[in-house]
């Protein structure tokens, strides 16, 4: 088994394909609208050329750096992801153990699989909670009280996604909303599966998602949490001088 490790990211993503479910290997790897941004995003990574200098002694190297004052080894932190459950019996949990064992900071999201209480309690490590704006903001606000009272750092409000991408493989595959622990007694979850046909994912997130989520609802945000509040999703430079 140890011979036969991967030995790079794309390795790992052959035997996902192979371990998961069509439908969630699918969700994980897919994208919107022809998956054009999923492509140009790595295509982009591609043109970056580093000019190495050579000659000046690598051998202690240090990338560390710091973010809202937490200091970390690199400047690499983990993304909000929905579902982990999908992919791992044991959910955000076992990211959340990952992350910290990086000394690194993790992102929960909203559409976690775990419950927050369950990822706060598995280890020790900084945390923030990441937040979607739904119609129902009593939802919302009441998921931003528990991450802060649960010792989460900082709330990372996701502002690209008013309405969820048009995912084309998630309407091929009728992709089924994952449960989301963290709603449950807030709201309920079983009107959305019906037999309409496409993504239920997407019909789920078209009927909770406030799609006229805008400038006022950070105000909105800052009026109900002391935390510090990060944007996430801002991909100009008009919208990040605002
Ligand atoms: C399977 C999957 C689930 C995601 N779930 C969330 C989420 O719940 N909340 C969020 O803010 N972003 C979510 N994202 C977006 C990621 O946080 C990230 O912004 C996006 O994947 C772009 O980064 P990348 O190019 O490194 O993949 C998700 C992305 C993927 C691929």
């Amino acid at each position: 088994m140890e011979d036969n490790l991967p030995v790079n990211v794309r390795e790992y993503q052959e035997l996902a394909k192979k371990a998961l479910p069509k439908m969630h290997y699918d969700y994980i790897n897919g994208g919107a609208e022809d998956e054009y941004t999923l492509r140009e995003n790595i295509a982009a990574y591609g043109r970056i050329l580093l000019r190495p200098r050579v000659l000046i002694d690598v051998s202690k190297i240090d990338m560390s750096t710091s973010l809202l004052g937490y200091n970390m080894p690199s400047p690499i932190i983990v993304a909000p992801t929905g579902a982990h459950k999908l992919a791992n019996p044991e959910g955000e949990v076992a990211t959340a153990r990952a992350a910290a064992a990086c000394n690194t900071i993790m992102m929960l999201s909203f559409s976690s699989s775990c419950r927050i209480e369950e990822v706060a309690s598995s280890c020790d490590a900084i945390r923030f909670y990441q937040l979607y704006v739904y119609k129902r903001r009593d939802v919302s606000a009441t998921l931003v009280r528990r991450a802060e009272s649960l010792g989460f750092r900082a709330i990372v409000l996701t502002v690209d996604t008013p309405v969820l991408g048009r995912r084309e493989a998630d309407i091929r595959n009728k992709m089924i909303a994952p449960p989301l622990s963290n709603l449950e007694g807030l709201m309920s979850l079983d009107d959305f599966d019906d037999a309409e046909g496409g993504s239920k994912l997407e019909r789920f997130s078209r009927e909770t998602l406030d799609p006229s989520l805008s400038w006022k609802d950070v105000e909105w945000l800052k009026s109900i949490t002391s935390l510090p509040i990060l944007l996430k999703g801002i991909v100009t430079a008009e919208d990040g001088n605002e």
